[in-house]
This record gives structure tokens, C-alpha cells and sequence, in this order.
């Protein structure tokens, strides 16, 4: 219990805050416009429905403020950067950046469905004030301008229109009508082509789709800046209403009142927004950049199981272990990015990435480069990033658990390489003293990709006396029966019949307790910093265990969760 409130302590404690202050404006706002004095003529008119329109849109602004800010993926590797010394539990949060993205999203619709219902219901209600329906005092007003041809109540005159045309009317004739129901739609297609079971299976509509987001804050601008029921200036109440009562004629009517400002002077939307969506066309701008700079292929090979080695040099790019890079190939698509980890290591001139084939982009992309002559340049590739990931923090851990499900590897090959760098220069001087290294797989070709990697690793820490450092063990998850013979004939070889490694390969999955009861007993006062890269089920098996086996004792063992999913 206690590890998990380490673990999650600060991310409900931002949680309660934004909550919090989407609370406060909501509410402020609702008993701003449902009790204020300035507002006793609105109410008179159209009932709660205006605090209704009103607080959602203050919750709205504040919401439409936030939802660019965690995509935007520089300046949170700035602010990684800024904590890289201390606030492991801050960089954590970051990590959390797109579940928060998704969280401000859904308050956006569940505000925009009660903003749209309560508008929808002032323009009823307007519209049956204005037939008198509700009160004798307007129907009074109102004919009192028919007979004066003066405007007490409203500039728009009964007579003018067909009260029965107002909602259509209001809605597709003024810029916030119009552009309300265009960022609604917008909205209501963001959020749909959202879904987890279309981004998983149809990346390309969820991205797309979502790049309506773009029409969504133009809208947003223009929405803001054109209130209907401020433009109708003598319904809204004048700001400060008794002086305004006081200076009623005899017919006790409301001439000349000032034009109110709303809340005080409260800002507007596009005041919101309009910082956000500098900083996110900053990070499109950077990304352009980075995609028109030259980048050069050193080396293209294809691994076992359809996986693509690209070896890449783009001058002036330095990355950490663990990070993430996007790749654009614009003779596949111009406009799609793919995120993948580098498996290069910091110390190395070049970055590489290793790619599984997973659907078109990707196998396009193998299709490329299988068809290429040999030692021939592949075709343009924009590389954007690096961006940090929790992986990064390995080294910041005196023990580490590094957990990688097939690709999922990806990550720990580029912290092992830089492990094997650091060994073969001098002795390093690293806070880690132990890595346990697990890795998942459903096939011994996928072993390929980097066994000839702890090959070396393994022989280079024998050599130095360290191979108390490493401790890895490879699983193979789905095997059948030949595999099984196979094994059986080769059992007592000194090395893996599967790998070639000194470590024998498991059958089977990892019994996780044994596991974690065994790096407990090893290392009985660490911190342990466990990492998966790997399936969200996996994921969940995992933090379980972490605080299963974290001591209640702050001076003994305790495990923190880190993940990152494909
Ligand atoms: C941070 C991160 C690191 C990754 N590292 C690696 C890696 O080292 N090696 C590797 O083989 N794969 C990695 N992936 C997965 C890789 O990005 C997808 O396999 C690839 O984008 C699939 O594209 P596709 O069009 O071929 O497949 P699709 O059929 O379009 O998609 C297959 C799967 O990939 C996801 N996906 C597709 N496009 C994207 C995208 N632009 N951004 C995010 N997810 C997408 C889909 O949701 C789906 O689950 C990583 C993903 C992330 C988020
Ligand atoms: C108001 C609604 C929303 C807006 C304005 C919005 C906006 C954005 C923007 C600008 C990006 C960055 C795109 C890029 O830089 O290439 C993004 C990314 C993303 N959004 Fe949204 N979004 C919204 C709703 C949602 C919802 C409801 C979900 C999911 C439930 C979601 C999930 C994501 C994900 C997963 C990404 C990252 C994609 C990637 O880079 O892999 N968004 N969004």
C-alpha cells in the first residue's frame, strides 16, 4: 500500500488539483451567473440555462488550455532534462503525459455536451420569453416596442424574425452559433476515432481524424469572441443593476444601461489558448526542421522474424539511453510519423532503430529496403527526437529490473551496449551495481536480434571480474514439441542450444513471485527500479508484484514501477 502511494502519490495529487480547480470554476461560475445582481434581468428571461452555458465554458477554457501541453513532446523532454539530476518522481509523471492528454479530453466533451445542452435551452427559453410565454413583464416590454419602435428588451425585434426560426436561426447566422456546431462535430470526431480499439487497429483514421483538432481551436478562437447573448446587449443585465434601477423612466423600463463585461473582465478563450498553441506550432515547426536535415544510412539489415536494423547518421545528434525517435519516409507517406526506440547506444556515432513489421507503414518500409541493391541509400528518411522515456532512468537505480517482451527489448539493448561501452573504457563509476535482465519471447529467431550482443557483453564481463553485474535470463513463451526434443538431445551442453549463450533459455513464462523474491533476498536494503517495455497486462502482473515486494521499512527493499508500452 505504502509503495503504491509512492508510486501514485503524485500523480493523484495532480489529479485532486486539476479536479479541483475544474470544480472551483465550475461552480464560481454557475453561482457568478445564477446569483449575481448583474444578472437578475438574464435570469428573468432564461432561467439557470445562462450559468449553465456559462460554467462548463469557463471549465472549457481552462481544459482547451491544458489538452495541447502534454503532446507537446519537446518541451516535456526540456523539462526531463531540467529534472535529470533529482525528481525521479516528476520525470515519472511525464511519462503519464498521454493518459493526462486523454483525461483533459474527455472532460472537453463532457463539458462541451452540457455547454451545447444549456445553449440550446437558452435559445428556447429566449425564444418563449420573447413570446411572453414565461412572464406578463416581457410580453408587456415587448409590445411596448412594437407600439414605440424602441429596443428595451432585445435589438432583435419580435417582429423582425419568426420566433419560431431563432434557434436555427442564432445557431447557422452568428459566428458563435456556427462556430459552435463546427467544433462540436470536430469534437465528437476526435473523440470517436479516439477509441482505443481504433487506434489500435486503424492507426491512420485515429491519426487523421485527429488532426481535426486543428479546425477545433481555430473555432475555438472565433467561438469565444462572439457570444450570442453578449451581442444581444439589453439582455444582459447591465453591470452594476441597481444603479441601472435607478435609473428606470416612470414605466419603470431600463433605457440606457452600459454594456456589462462579463465576470469581471474574466479572459476570454483565445487568452487561454493562445499560449498553448504557440508553444505546440513551435514544436511542428521544429519538427519540419528536423525532417528537412540530412540524414545518412550506414547500414540496412534485415534480422529474423521480419525485424529491420537501420543504422542512421544525422550530424549534431545526441541521445541517452532508452529514448525514442520519429521516422517519416515520405516515399511511404509524407505526413506519418513513427514512433521508435533507438537501439544505439549514447557512446555510439550513429543511431540505430530495430523494426518490427506490425502493418503498413512498417511493411512497406521492410519492402523498401528489401528491394535495395546492395549497399545502396535508402530512401529519404526525417528523423524527430530524441524523447525520453522511462527507460531512461535505469542508471539511476542501484538495482534494475529490465523486463522486454519480444521487440520490447528494444529499449534495454541500447542501456546494455551502453553498459558493455562503459565496462570496456575504464572502470565506470555507476550508481547501478546489479541489472536483472529478462527477456520475453514467443520464438528463438526473435533471440537473434541481440544475442550476439550479450554474447559479447557476457565475455566482456567474465574478462573483468564483473559478471555479478549482469544477471539475464531468456524466456522462450510459446515452443512446441520439436523445440522441446531438440533441447532434451542438447541439454547438457555448456551453452544455450537455442542462443549459444552460457545462460540456458526458460520454457515457459517467468514465475514472477520467485523473481522478485529472489532480487528481494539478493539485495535486502536497495531500491530496485523495475522496467517493462511490453503488453499492459504484463504491465499490470508487474506493479502488483513491485508492491507486493516492497518493505513497509524504508530502509528495506523497495520496487518502483516504470513502463513503457509499444
Ligand atoms: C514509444 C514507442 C516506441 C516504439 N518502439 C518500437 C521499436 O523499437 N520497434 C518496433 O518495431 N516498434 C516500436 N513501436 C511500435 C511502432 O511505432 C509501430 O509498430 C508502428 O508505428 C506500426 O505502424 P504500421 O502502420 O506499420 O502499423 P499499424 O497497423 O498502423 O499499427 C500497428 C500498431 O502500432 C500502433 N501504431 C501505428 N502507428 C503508430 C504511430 N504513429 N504512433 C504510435 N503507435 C502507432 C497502432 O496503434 C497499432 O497498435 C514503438 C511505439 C512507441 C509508441
Ligand atoms: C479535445 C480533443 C483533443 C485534442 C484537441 C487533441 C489534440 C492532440 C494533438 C494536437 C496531438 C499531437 C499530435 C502530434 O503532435 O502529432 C494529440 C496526440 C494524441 N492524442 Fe489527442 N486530442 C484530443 C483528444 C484525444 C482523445 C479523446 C484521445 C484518446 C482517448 C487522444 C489521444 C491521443 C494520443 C494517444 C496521442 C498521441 C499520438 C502519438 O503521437 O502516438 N486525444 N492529440
Amino acid at each position: 500500500m505504502a509503495n503504491k502511494i509512492i508510486n501514485n502519490g503524485l500523480s493523484a495529487f495532480i489529479l485532486v488539483i486539476w479536479m479541483g480547480i475544474n470544480i472551483f470554476l465550475f461552480v464560481w461560475f454557475y453561482l457568478f451567473y445564477d446569483l449575481g445582481d448583474q444578472f437578475f434581468y438574464t435570469r428573468h428571461l432564461l432561467g439557470s440555462a445562462l450559468a449553465w452555458a456559462r460554467a462548463p465554458a469557463a471549465v472549457l477554457n481552462f481544459n482547451c488550455m491544458l489538452v495541447l501541453l502534454p503532446v507537446c513532446r519537446n518541451l516535456l523532454s526540456l523539462i526531463r532534462g531540467s529534472f535529470m539530476c533529482c525528481g525521479r518522481t516528476i520525470r515519472k509523471q511525464l511519462d503519464k503525459n498521454l493518459s493526462f492528454h486523454k483525461l483533459v479530453a474527455y472532460m472537453i466533451a463532457l463539458m462541451t455536451a452540457v455547454h451545447v445542452i444549456a445553449h440550446l435551452l437558452n435559445v428556447e427559453w429566449y425564444n418563449n420569453s420573447r413570446l411572453g410565454v414565461y412572464d406578463k413583464l416581457s410580453t408587456a416590454l415587448s409590445d411596448l416596442e412594437d407600439t414605440e419602435n424602441t429596443t428595451y428588451l432585445n435589438p432583435i425585434r419580435k417582429t423582425d424574425i419568426d420566433p419560431q426560426q431563432i434557434p436555427t436561426y442564432l445557431v447557422f447566422t452568428t459566428i458563435a452559433g456556427l462556430t459552435g456546431v463546427i467544433i462540436t462535430l470536430a469534437l465528437i470526431l476526435i473523440i470517436t476515432s479516439s477509441m482505443e480499439v481504433i487506434r489500435r487497429s486503424y492507426f491512420e483514421v485515429f491519426w487523421y481524424t485527429h488532426h481535426l483538432f486543428i479546425i477545433f481551436f481555430a473555432g475555438l478562437v472565433f467561438h469565444g469572441a462572439g457570444r450570442i447573448v453578449r451581442s444581444q446587449q439589453t439582455t444582459d443585465p447591465p453591470h452594476n443593476f441597481t444603479f441601472c434601477k435607478d435609473r428606470t423612466d416612470d414605466w419603470g423600463r431600463i433605457p440606457e444601461c452600459p454594456i456589462p463585461q462579463f465576470a469581471g473582465g474574466f479572459p476570454q478563450t483565445w487568452m487561454w489558448v493562445i499560449a498553448p498553441m504557440v508553444l505546440y506550432l513551435c514544436e511542428r515547426l521544429l519538427r519540419f526542421i528536423r525532417y528537412m536535415q540530412t540524414v545518412t544510412y550506414r547500414k540496412i539489415v534485415m534480422r529474423p522474424s521480419k525485424v529491420l536494423e537501420l543504422q542512421l547518421v544525422k550530424s549534431g545528434f545526441k541521445m541517452e539511453v532508452g529514448q525514442y525517435v520519429f521516422l517519416n519516409c515520405p516515399a511511404i507517406s509524407q505526413l506519418e510519423w513513427h514512433p521508435f526506440t533507438m537501439t544505439s547506444a549514447p557512446e555510439e556515432d550513429f543511431l540505430s532503430v530495430h523494426i518490427r513489421s506490425a502493418g503498413d507503414w512498417t511493411d512497406k518500409l521492410i519492402d523498401i529496403m528489401q528491394k535495395l541493391p546492395e549497399g545502396a541509400q535508402g530512401p529519404k528518411m526525417g528523423v524527430d527526437g530524441p524523447f525520453g522515456t522511462a527507460s531512461e532512468d535505469v542508471f539511476d537505480y542501484e538495482v534494475s529490473m529490465l523486463v522486454g517482451a519480444g521487440i520490447g527489448v528494444t529499449p534495454f539493448a541500447s542501456i546494455l551496449k551502453s553498459i558493455w561501452y562503459k565496462f570496456k573504457d575504464s572502470n565506470p563509476k555507476l550508481r547501478t551495481r546489479k541489472i536483472y535482465f529478462y527477456w520475453l519471447c514467443r520464438e528463438t529467431h526473435a533471440f537473434e536480434w541481440f544475442a550476439d550482443l550479450l554474447q559479447v557483453l557476457e565475455k566482456e564481463m567474465e574478462e573483468r571480474g564483473m559478471d555479478h553485474f549482469l544477471t539475464y535470463k531468456l524466456y522462450l513463451t510459446g515452443w512446441d514439441q520439436s523445440t522441446a526434443n531438440h533441447v532434451k538431445v542438447w541439454v547438457d551442453d555448456d551453452t544455450d542450444v537455442v542462443t549459444g549463450l552460457k545462460q540456458k533459455t526458460h520454457y515457459g513464462r517467468p514465475i514472477w513471485d520467485k523473481e522478485f523474491e529472489q532480487v528481494r533476498k539478493e539485495n535486502p536494503t536497495s531500491v530496485v527500479g523495475t522496467f517493462l517495455c511490453g503488453p499492459q497486462v504484463l504491465g499490470k502482473v508487474l506493479e502488483k508484484k513491485c508492491a507486493k515486494y516492497s518493505d513497509v521499512d524504508p530502509r528495506k527493499t523497495k520496487f518502483y514501477f516504470n513502463k513503457e508500452n509499444f
